[in-house]
């Protein structure tokens, strides 16, 4: 539509009004003059669906803007462009492709949907000719994905390594400066702080088992890889494992624990690997500066060597940044009648956990007498696994072995623990750390 002044206006339809969705109309308001003067666009909200007309929101909203009415709005002639700010699979997806079928360009945060249905929804949108982007869907307000879709389209990508959930990330500085002598640690107020911040998913499990950061592992590595990849192909633990124990053993050697989220591709076999685990990270490595909420990407390919990108990962205000960027861009594309495309993506190959290759801590307690060391040592070996650091804590009832294998294969090392966990010498196998190096 052009007003009265000869300018094109956008009109925008959001779908959600929580953390994202609001924080996106207050961009949208403050930023509207700005972006006129340098695009020559007019930003408006014209629509937001909600689910509670009469929900206390802390967002300036003309009349008549507020909707129940998603369908409506995602079909709505009037309607320019859709944001998706509700997150969840359905029935986000079903107005994303209803929006594209409508020819709407589509902005969406929403990782989960991505990971699930992602090859779907951009297929839509290259049938339709319409973006469909999703900076915020990954680290937030970090400009990663445009980053992985555009600057490093070319590279030889080899592996991401991110810190990718900013709960996660909050809840382990807080526990790491509690058992390290400088603060609170307690686990279930730091999750509640995490919420309050508007950091965590409506369901927190999703952050602290490892799925939200899974999610956007898999939309990582099919935006670097051009692979196929889904939530449901991530191997994923969580932060519930990590002890104090295992914070201070990692502090002492050198580490810290960071919750990874991990890309890797095979340059022979094309395989890729793709995890979400617990991971002791040199002190001296730029992810284990990265505290509190916030997130970091660490790319790492043959030409470029290694990128950091670092930012907030999780708040209302950053992640509606990056919807902005999206919306702006997809703006443009519409006035100028083009689109981006992820291109062809391509069955992923694989890797099963099973055959990844990393270095290992494991924490041993065991019997205190001679030939202790002998018996674990000759389990390692037995199963090709060759021993890094090895080191006693404490004596008598109180004696640990603290190992860090040089690189090996998962499997083997799984072979290991089974077999010390049946030596008598053992009275308790900890639990398995991956080491990444400096
Ligand atoms: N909060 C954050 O830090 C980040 C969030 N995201 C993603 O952004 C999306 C939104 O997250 P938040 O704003 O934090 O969630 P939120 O829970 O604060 O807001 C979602 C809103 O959508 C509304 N809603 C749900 N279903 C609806 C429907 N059918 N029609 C209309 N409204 C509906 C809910 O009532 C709620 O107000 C999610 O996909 C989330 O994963 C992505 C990056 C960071
Ligand atoms: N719950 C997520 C929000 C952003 O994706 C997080 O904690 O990082
Ligand atoms: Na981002």
């Amino acid at each position: 539509m052009i007003d009265d002044n000869g300018v094109q206006v956008i009109r925008i339809g959001v779908l959600g009004c929580g953390n994202v969705g609001a924080a996106l109309v207050d961009l949208v308001r403050t930023q509207a003059d700005t972006v006129e003067q340098r695009t020559g666009l007019r930003l408006e909200i014209a629509q937001v669906a909600v689910r509670n007309m009469s929900a206390q929101r802390d967002v300036d909203l003309a009349d008549g803007v507020l909707t129940r009415d998603a369908q409506s709005l995602v079909t709505d002639p009037n309607i320019d462009l859709v944001v998706e700010a509700i997150g969840g699979i359905e029935p986000a997806r079903g107005y994303i492709l209803d929006a594209l079928k409508h020819g709407k360009p589509v902005v969406t945060a929403n990782k989960e949907l991505l990971a699930n249905c992602g090859a779907e929804l951009y297929a839509a949108a290259d049938a339709a000719e319409r973006d469909l982007l999703f900076e915020a869907a990954v680290a937030g307000g970090i400009p990663i994905v445009r980053a992985l879709r555009e600057s490093l389209h070319g590279e030889p990508i080899t592996r991401v390594m991110g810190i990718i959930n900013g709960t996660t990330n909050f809840i382990l500085t807080k526990m790491t400066d509690a058992v390290l002598g400088g603060g609170d640690g307690d686990y279930a107020a730091t999750l509640a702080e995490a919420q309050a911040l508007g950091y965590a998913e409506r369901d927190p499990t999703a952050d602290v088992e490892g799925y939200d950061a899974g999610a956007k592992a898999a939309i990582i590595a099919t935006v670097a890889f051009g692979a196929k990849v889904v939530a449901g192909d991530v191997y994923h633990e969580g932060i519930s494992r990590v002890s104090g124990s295992e914070i201070s053993i990692a502090d002492r050697l050198g580490y810290c624990i960071k919750l990874l989220g991990i890309v890797e591709r095979d340059a022979e076999s094309h395989e890729v690997s793709v995890r979400v685990h617990p991971t002791m990270v040199p002190k001296e490595h730029p992810l284990a500066s990265v505290r509190d909420s916030f997130n970091a990407v660490f790319v790492e390919g043959d030409f470029a060597d290694s990128l950091m990108f670092f930012g907030r990962g999780a708040g209302g205000a950053p992640t509606a940044s990056a919807v902005f960027g999206d919306v702006l861009d997809a703006a443009i594309n519409l006035r100028r009648e083009t689109h981006g495309s992820l291109g062809v993506l391509h069955e992923a190959k694989l890797r099963p956990i099973d055959e990844t290759e990393a270095e290992y801590l494991l924490g041993l307690d065991v019997v205190d007498e001679p030939g202790v060391l002998h018996a674990v040592t000759g389990v390692f070996a037995s199963h090709g696994v060759s021993i890094r650091v090895a080191e006693q804590e404490g004596n008598g009832p109180e004696a640990r072995l603290v190992f860090i294998t040089h690189s090996a294969r998962e499997a083997d090392v799984q072979a290991t623990v089974r077999e010390l966990r049946g030596l008598d010498v053992v009275r308790n196998v900890g639990g398995l750390l991956r080491v990444i190096g400096d």
